[in-house]
Parts: C-alpha cells; structure tokens; sequence
C-alpha cells in the first residue's frame, strides 16, 4: 500500500466543480510534485488532504489510515507549509517556535532540541531572537517551514513556498526539501506553478488544470509521451563546416543550428544515436569537449497537453 492515498476526490463550491473526480497514490520517501497555473485547484487539494475542508466525494488515506475515520492519526503524520505565511508577528522567532512546539505537546528538553535542529535546518539560528515582523518575506517563509517540521512528520507538505521570496531564501527552501527528504526519508509533496522548480525536485508528478488530472506518473514517462523530442547540445572545437551537413542527414536529427560556439541539434529520442554523431565528429578532426543532453521541460509538456502556456 502506498504512503498517501487519494481517491476519487471532489470538490464543489455550491454548483461549481473545483476538484473533478482527482485519484492518485504517493510512496514513501518521494518528492511529489503537484503543479497547475493558478486556480487549478492545488491549495484545494492540499486543504482536503490535511483535513482543513472536507471534501464532496471520494477519500483520502495516509499512512493506512482514513482520514475520515481516523483524522488525528492522519494530521500527525503530515507538516503543513501553508501558502499564507501563518505566524506572530510580534514575537521573536524562538517564540514563535516555543508556542507552535509546544502545541505539537513538545515540552522542555526535547521542545528545545526540537526548535535548535529547525532553527539550523532553515538557516534562521543567527534570527532567532528577531521580532517576526522584521524578517524579510522569505526568512518568514523559512521560518513557517521551521514550523511545520518540529514534531517530525513523516509527510512535509509545502504548498507554493517560493512564491514572492528572494533568490536566496528561495535556494535555501530548495535545498532544505532535498536534504530533509535525503536524510529523513520525509516525503515531500510540493505544490509550484513553476514548472522549471519541480522539474528540479521531484521524481512524480500530477499535473492539474481547472480542477481535472491533465497527467500524473514518473516525470520522465510523462515527457516522454508528450514528446519524443530530446536536445543534444555538442561541445565541440576545431572542426571543419562541412561537419554540418553530415549531422543534419543523420537518422533522427530533425534540427541542427550552431549557436555560440555549440552546436544545437533537435533529435527524435527513439531513432537518435550517439555513435554515429561521435564517427562524423571524428572524420572532421573535432574535438568534443562536452555533450548535454536536454528533456523537453515541463513548460513545454503542459503547453503539449492543454494547448495553452502555463503563465497564461
Ligand atoms: N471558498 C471558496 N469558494 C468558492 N470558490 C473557491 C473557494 N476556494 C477556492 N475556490 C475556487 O477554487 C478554484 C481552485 O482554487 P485553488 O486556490 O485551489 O487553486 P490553486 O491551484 O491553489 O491556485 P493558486 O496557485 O492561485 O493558489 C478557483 O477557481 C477558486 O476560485
């Protein structure tokens, strides 16, 4: 059985159908991704899954537990970074910490441990005894994930975390997923309408759009059935013109463009070859100093399968 369960979810506000008929599963010790433009229906999602709202149909299961049936046996297990940071603005960091541990019922020497290792995995220790309200946009955010993560759950749901921050606490929130994932296996579910952050982070997905699945499984199975293209960008040096026409008649090869000093060719990932490109590189005397190779991104899967750009 898998970690989350989510079955048949729907949601309706009054006539309106926000969440249609959503089913997925989520395994232990993943990187989830969960991404729509925004009013897909994400934070909808997030709030039945954590049993903040209730849902019109379906379930949800965590752990082996209904969240129905059972819903503190479910909220204990998941860390919830909400969109809007939720803290006191008027207290000190290590207050705020001291008052959302202890209502996790952490008390003394462990409620002290427990606000040190988050105040060191967000990188605040040196804010600790800054007033909320003077942190910047993102250290607030870095602090409600500090929040979120004292009594350690074993699902950390972060909804939207970088939206509106600066590169750097954006970076440190990158960094503090892939680490609390590596090292305490926490299963992340993380919801971005940037494509290009959870085509960093996580392994699966769900795509969402106006409240309906648009697609869902392993990343690199959903780009390949939206497209069959690959980039292969090709270092190369000293090599003579005609190389060119060579690589532009090899099978599999649908465009080939020299564009700062590299040479960019569009290649059909099921007939492209490598070895083939490396003997033509080799009969024009040129030097491969590095070859990429580039998935389609995100952005351009869900361009492919609503038609429209994620922005839009
Ligand atoms: N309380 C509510 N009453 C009526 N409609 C609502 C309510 N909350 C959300 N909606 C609608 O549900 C849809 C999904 O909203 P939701 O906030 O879940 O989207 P989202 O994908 O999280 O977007 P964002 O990235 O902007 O937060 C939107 O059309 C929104 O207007």
């Amino acid at each position: 059985m898998s970690l989350i369960e989510v079955k048949n979810i729907t949601k309706r506000f009054d006539e309106k159908i926000v969440l249609d008929n959503i089913s997925f599963s989520i395994e232990e010790g993943d990187i989830f991704g969960l991404i729509g433009p925004n009013g897909a229906g994400k934070s909808t999602l997030i709030n039945i899954m954590t049993g903040l709202w209730k849902c019109s149909g379906g379930e949800v299961v965590v752990g082996g537990y209904d969240l129905k049936k059972e819903p503190l046996k479910v909220k204990e297990q998941i860390g919830l970074v909400p969109q809007e940071v939720a803290l006191m603005d008027t207290v000190s960091v290590y207050d705020n910490l001291e008052f959302f541990g202890s209502l996790y019922g952490l008390k003394r020497k462990l409620l002290k441990e427990r606000i040190d290792e988050a105040l060191e995995i967000t990188g605040l220790m040196d804010k600790k005894k800054e007033k909320v309200k003077k942190l910047s946009g993102g250290m607030k955010r870095r602090l409600n994930i500090a929040v979120a993560i004292m009594h350690h759950p074993r699902i950390l749901i972060m909804d939207e975390p970088t939206v509106g921050i600066d590169p750097q606490s954006r970076n440190h929130i990158f960094e503090f997923a892939k680490k609390i994932n590596r090292e305490n296996n926490t299963t992340i579910i993380y919801t971005s309408h940037y494509m290009e952050e959870v085509d960093m982070l996580c392994n699966n997905l769900f795509i969402i759009d106006l409240g309906k699945e648009i697609a869902y499984g392993d990343k690199k199975h959903i780009k390949s059935m939206v497209s069959n293209n690959n980039r292969v960008i090709l270092n190369i040096d000293n090599y003579k013109g005609e190389m060119i026409l060579d690589v532009k008649s090899m099978d599999g090869v649908k465009e080939c463009n020299e564009e700062e000093g590299l040479i960019k060719l569009l290649v059909e990932q099921s007939t492209f070859r490598l070895e083939p490109l490396l003997k033509i590189a080799e009969k024009y005397n040129g030097e491969i100093k590095g070859i990429n190779f580039e998935e389609p991104s995100l952005e351009e899967v869900f361009l492919a399968l609503t038609g429209k750009k994620l922005r839009d």
